[in-house]
């Protein structure tokens, strides 16, 4: 039974489990759990005394005996949707006692084996020794190669136990950066455990993590990485619970916020350990909202985890629902989708739809052009004067139907050209202009703007021919050839605009570019609403592009070097590749963009653009990460290349725009 109803959120962090003994009569167990409401256990499959060497045969001969109980106690729908198993926790594969490690290898055979047999979806790793977990991620990755669709969480402490123990000591900083003896990372992070057991497995993409939260935790940049990571499930202990004033389990602040962004990144909570809260049995959760069934209440109240459950139940209830803006780009999230090309293609009216229910974008415009045309006409001149307005770049007509009504708000006149190079566009723009008995004041051109030969010199030129990363839908070359017909002292809306970037880890996308098996979509760039990704660094500028511009002899390619530096508190950590946005400086105040620190409100037009990087590259706790960015131009397109040279070096991707470019 899900934790509650929340409109649209179909993700799986709908559902809560809790972990369970062994237990030969798992019919029984499973019963009970799903009567106490949760969804689903994490439960060992076999007995834990269970130990290869101790069999009198061999175990990999033809009479294994049963390590296991019949599949048959439950139906096959019972086992893949309700029971994760629970690799042995015993399990030691990096043990120095050679009888360990060969007990331990042949287990998690027995058991991944047994659980693909069942097929449950996903199995509970136990946690691999800190950075010493060689031959473990070596048995596991032999596992993920013969996996169809069960997948392997592996089981880390959001804190390690040293963190834990350091908490309350002042030397909590040293502790941080105890390193390794050998690879000289920082042991007592727990991320560096799992970064290195599934560098070892590849980024397999059926490898995730279920992280164990107890009362003490990490840095929030610290825990901000995770998201980037593959988190399936939350372990939630008992002892990170505190009392309310009722004795009832509730958690701290932070704690609540964790939880809460777990939620809105689908990750599963299980609920685990022994219960710290002895209630009495006849309360009611004050959580929850009593449905007058006191007999039901009683029952579940049995539970002894029931009331963390109810509390976590009260949790999800509360969060706020997905603003409309929220719900528009939900299906969207971490979906790859390649940039629009809207010079060398023509676009389709459904992208033109989509663009001119973005109220919020056109009304900037409408704001921008107001104040440029109040600059531009005195008062005194405003009945005697007519602006000259051309919209290059024109679609099915929004941007003149904003600069119109700019003019009327300032009683100011305007004499508009609308220049569109999609005759299918043109269609619909003169049927607006009909519609709206404009054809006085506004003349259509159906033309590229760069051919177009003007019949006179323009006051003001608006334009639209932004992408994700600014000038990536080459704005710079078309408004260079528009600005031709504009007046010495003519203003272009927008003046200016400014590409940003920064380090993300993204593993999903990563594996996502990796499932195409090719070199090319490793270079290309791909617009993409950034969802379940950890931004490491504050983005910083890279080219900005400002018009008119008739200085001569410019060019728009462009270089810049750019050092990040993560937050020392942060860790370390994997990026993936680089997040880019836009900000646009429409006319004096007015902007429009999408770098978050400035990002325009309640805008959709625009989600970040990605640019991925072949390997992944490994920051780490201290280090800075060297980006180069080059924009490049030739005779007939335009494209990005980009490298990494610190901490390490990547090879320069996308070398003569031989993977992703834009066509002039
Ligand atoms: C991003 S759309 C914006 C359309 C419209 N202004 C709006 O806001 O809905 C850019 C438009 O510019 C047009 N365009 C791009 N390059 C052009 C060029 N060189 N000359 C004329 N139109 C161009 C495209 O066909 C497309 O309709």
């Amino acid at each position: 039974m899900p934790l509650g109803q929340r409109s649209f959120d179909n993700s799986e962090a709908r559902y809560c489990g809790a972990e369970v003994e062994f237990s030969e009569d798992i019919e029984n167990a499973l019963t009970y759990n799903l009567e106490s409401s949760f969804d689903f256990i994490v439960a060992p499959l076999t007995n834990q005394d269970f130990r290869p060497s101790k069999l009198k045969v061999s175990p990999l001969g033809s009479a294994v005996p049963p390590f296991a109980g019949s599949d048959l106690v439950l139906s096959p729908a019972q086992w893949s949707g309700h029971v994760v198993g629970k690799v042995s926790s015993w399990l030691d594969l990096d043990s120095a006692e050679d009888l360990v490690r060969v007990d331990s290898e042949t287990t998690l055979k027995l058991e991944l084996g047994w659980a693909a047999h069942l097929s449950l979806q996903a199995c509970l790793l136990p946690t691999p020794r800190p950075l010493n977990c060689g031959n473990y991620a070596r048995c596991v990755n032999q596992a993920l190669q013969g996996l169809a669709h069960m997948q392997l969480w592996l089981r880390i402490p959001l804190q390690s136990p040293q963190m834990q123990e350091a908490e309350d000591t002042p030397e909590e900083e040293t502790v941080f950066l105890m390193r390794d003896s050998i690879t000289g990372w920082p042991v007592s992070d727990s991320w560096e455990w799992w970064n290195m057991f599934r560098m070892l497995c590849e980024h397999h993409s059926h490898l995730s993590v279920a992280l164990d939260i107890t009362a003490s935790l990490p840095p929030a940049s610290s825990i901000m990485r995770w998201i980037g990571e593959p988190v399936r499930a939350a372990i939630l202990h008992t002892s990170a619970f505190l009392t309310n004033k009722r004795g009832y389990p509730c958690l701290s602040k932070r704690h609540q916020n964790l939880i809460t962004m777990l939620f809105n990144h689908s990750v599963q909570i299980v609920l685990s350990g022994e219960p710290l809260h002895h209630l009495d049995e006849s309360d009611l959760s004050p959580n929850t909202e009593s449905n007058g069934n006191c007999s039901e209440d009683a029952a579940n109240a049995r539970h002894p985890l029931k009331p963390y459950l109810e509390y976590i139940a009260y949790l999800y209830r509360r969060m706020e629902p997905p603003t409309e803006q929220e719900r528009f780009e939900m299906s969207y999230r971490d979906f790859l989708q390649a940039p629009l090309q809207p010079l060398m293609d023509n676009l389709e009216a459904q992208t033109y739809e989509t663009f001119e229910k973005d109220s919020t974008k056109y009304s900037q415009y409408q704001k921008a052009v107001h104040a440029a045309l109040l600059d531009r006409v005195s008062e005194s001149e405003a009945s005697t004067t007519i602006i000259v307005l051309m919209v290059v770049g024109a679609g099915r007509g929004p941007l003149v139907r904003a600069s119109l009504k700019a003019a009327e708000e300032a009683r100011r006149q305007l004499r508009v050209y609308a220049v569109e190079k999609n005759p299918n566009a043109v269609v619909t723009l003169h049927s607006l202009i009909k519609m709206e008995g404009w054809e006085e004041m506004v003349n259509i051109v159906s033309c590229d703007m760069r051919q177009w030969n003007a019949p006179e010199q323009a006051d003001i030129l608006v334009s639209e021919l932004l992408g994700s990363f600014g000038d990536n839908e080459l704005s710079p070359e078309c408004l260079d050839g528009a600005q031709r017909f504009l007046k010495e002292d003519g203003i272009s809306i927008p003046s200016s605009y400014t590409s940003f970037i920064g380090p993300i880890t993204a593993s999903k996308l990563h594996n996502d570019v990796k499932s195409y098996n090719d070199l090319a979509h490793f270079e290309t760039a791909y617009v993409v609403k950034l969802h379940n990704v950890a931004k490491l660094a504050a983005p910083k500028p890279v080219f900005t592009f400002h018009h008119p511009n008739f200085i001569p002899g410019s060019d728009n390619r462009r270089y810049k070097k750019l050092v990040f530096e993560l937050p020392e508190d942060t860790g370390s950590a994997l990026v993936h590749g680089f997040a880019g946005y836009f900000d646009a400086v429409l006319y004096n105040d007015v902007h429009l963009g999408i770098e978050p620190s400035t990002s325009t409100p309640n805008m959709f037009s625009w989600f970040s653009i990605f640019f991925p990087l072949r390997n992944p590259i490994y920051v780490p706790v201290g280090c800075k990460l060297e980006l180069h960015f080059w924009r490049c131009v030739g005779p007939t397109k335009v494209w990005y290349e980009w490298a990494v040279t610190a901490p390490s070096v990547s090879a320069v991707h996308n070398t003569n725009g031989r993977s992703y470019w834009v066509g002039l």
